[in-house]
């Protein structure tokens, strides 16, 4: 999404629980998995939930960043790529993988992991309007103007009365 005006959507450790462990009931409705490729970083926390949850043990990663800037989407690259072991296990082409990130946006970085798994099942906890056809399963849709906070990169912090901040 573009820096500018938007929402903010700040999310606490207790409502992240709550929300991963929801997409994990969800997906225990779904199918099973035999292994999970954790979109790293931002999948490594929801990976942890739904993994205890569904009793999944092996765990890839597969490493893609793009957003090198706060809020500003650059180039996008595969810092780690997925073991060929995980991709072939079960037929192949991923279809014995649960794919697991916090949440798509534009979809970029789903097409990506999509091309090297095109038969695994995408699932994450946040989804916005242009990348919600690039998943599978999620959980809570926000506006594509929302800018997702997540407690892992928050911190508690004075908040000015609405009266002295040209709010009401
Ligand atoms: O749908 P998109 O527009 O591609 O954006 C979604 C991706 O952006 C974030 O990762 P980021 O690239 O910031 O790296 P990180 O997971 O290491 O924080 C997030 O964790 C998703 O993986
Ligand atoms: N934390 C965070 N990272 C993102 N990467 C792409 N969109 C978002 C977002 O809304 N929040
Ligand atoms: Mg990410």
């Amino acid at each position: 999404m573009s820096p500018g005006a938007e929402k903010a959507f700040p999310v606490s450790w207790d409502q992240f629980h709550r929300d991963a462990r929801a997409l994990a009931w969800r997906l225990a409705g779904i199918g099973t998995w035999q292994a999970i490729v954790c979109v790293t970083r931002g999948g490594l926390v929801p990976t942890a939930i739904v993994a205890r949850e569904l009793g999944i043990r092996i765990i890839e990663t597969v490493g893609v960043a793009s957003y090198h800037d706060y809020k500003t989407q650059g180039s996008l690259d595969v810092i780690k790529p997925v073991s060929h072991k995980v991709i072939d296990l079960n037929g192949g082409d991923g279809s014995a993988v649960l794919i697991v990130d916090d949440l798509v946006d534009t979809g970029k970085t789903a097409r990506v992991v999509r091309e090297i798994l095109p038969k695994a099942h995408f699932a994450t906890v946040y989804a916005k309007p242009m990348g919600r056809p690039l998943v599978d399963t999620f959980i809570t849709e926000v506006s594509q103007d929302t800018w997702i906070y997540f407690p892992w990169d928050t911190g508690l912090a004075f908040q000015p009365p609405i009266a002295q901040s040209g709010g009401g």
